[in-house]
């Protein structure tokens, strides 16, 4: 049977609409021009001042101001991507930010990295989460975006740890929904030899591989981009990645979303080094994170709480990790608090909690996530 024939003549009203949209898209890139023009003269005042250009908190409060700014049509959760990218773009006029983070190209890392920088960044990726943090400690990268806790597997341990040795703080944090699909160059799920993955990824998977692939080896690599990089070069090989890695190496998608959490996330901590980058100032909506430990004794954690509760001070995320010591069965605790230390509720708790533990490092204080 022949086809219906496709109507070619335009609908007037399409015309029109798309006239109208045409005009505004040109009042639109007028108006971006010449906020780009002032963020280039903030930058000249900043370069006056010696003052650095990243501002986590101004762009926190930026982008609340906008989502509550909007009347719709648009979507709440359209506003905050749109904006990171203008200023983003606005930002790269002043000085380029370059951004090292777990790569290679395709990793949720980078995913994570883009979703809080925006596009108009250098990349700088890295073999290892320690490489990141070496990286950015020497200054060959701005700011490092490093994993720190999954919905499905909890903390990310190396990168906790590393936060104890290393001289870097963090500015900022951002989350993401870690979508992991079964990638492979044949287009069936038969005569896989091993399935390749960074550890977390088979972790946060292990229920759907155990049904499914329940013989097959499951082999830990540095990423799942790389696992993504060898899939396509050996077709007994499957990753677990994203579907950005998959189409980054020519993979199909197998079986898609196959991580055993459907709502999985990963938080992600923005690093730098305090000597290139102050603490950022109060956003309004801020989280403090610090690692402390104390001499272990009865009622010694009832003590590191107390101040909390005499300065009425929320604690969003308390985590405990052994202190690989001579004594065994000491801890160190990471402790995130809801505030930001100009607030003198918050600014006091510190100083008490200080004076009842052994060890006390601040983390960082920054501006919480905004979607
Ligand atoms: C323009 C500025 O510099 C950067 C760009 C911003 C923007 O485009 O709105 C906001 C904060 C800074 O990260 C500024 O500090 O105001």
């Amino acid at each position: 049977m022949a086809d219906a024939p496709v109507n070619t003549t335009p609908n007037p009203a399409l015309t029109a609409l798309r006239e109208q949209i045409d005009a505004l898209d040109r009042e639109l890139l007028a108006l971006l021009n010449r906020r780009a023009s002032l963020a280039q003269a903030v930058g000249e005042l900043k370069k006056h001042e010696g003052s650095v250009v990243f501002r986590p908190e101004r762009e926190a409060q930026v982008i609340d101001g906008m989502k509550a700014a909007n009347a719709g049509p648009l979507k709440p959760e359209s506003v905050a991507p749109i904006w990171r990218e203008i200023m983003s773009a606005c930002r790269a006029l002043e000085t380029p930010t370059r951004v090292a983070y777990l790569g290679p190209a395709g990793t949720f890392s980078e995913l994570a990295a883009l979703g809080y920088f925006g596009s108009s960044i250098v990349r700088v990726p890295c073999a290892s989460i320690d490489e990141v943090f070496r990286t950015t400690t020497a200054g060959a990268a701005d700011f490092g975006v490093v994993p720190v806790e999954n919905s499905t597997e909890g903390v990310v341990a190396r990168s906790l740890d590393l936060f104890l040795t290393t001289p870097l703080f963090i500015i900022g944090e951002t989350s993401l929904f870690v979508r992991h699909n079964l990638l492979r160059k044949e287009q069936s799920l038969a005569d896989i030899k091993a399935i390749v993955a960074h550890p977390q990824a088979l972790a946060q998977c292990h229920g759907w591989l155990s049904y499914h692939l329940p013989d097959v080896e499951r082999r830990p690599v540095a990423s799942n981009a790389e696992g993504a990089r060898l899939a396509a070069l050996d077709p007994t090989l499957a990753a677990v990645a994203s579907e950005r890695a998959g189409s980054e190496y020519g993979l199909h998608v197998v079986a898609p979303a196959i991580q055993d959490d459907p709502h999985n996330r990963t938080r992600f901590a923005i690093v730098t080094h305090p000597e290139r980058h102050p603490t950022p100032q109060a956003s309004g909506h801020d989280c403090t994170s610090l690692v402390v430990s104390v001499n272990n004794r009865p009622g010694a954690v009832h003590d590191m709480l107390v101040p909390l509760k005499e300065h009425g001070v929320s604690m969003t995320r308390f985590e405990s990790r052994p202190a690989r010591s001579a004594d065994q069965w000491e801890y160190y605790f990471y402790i995130d608090l809801q505030g930001h230390p100009e607030q003198p509720a918050l600014s006091q708790a510190l100083a008490q909690l200080r004076s009842v533990c052994s060890f006390f490092k601040l983390l960082g204080t920054y501006p919480l996530d905004v979607h």
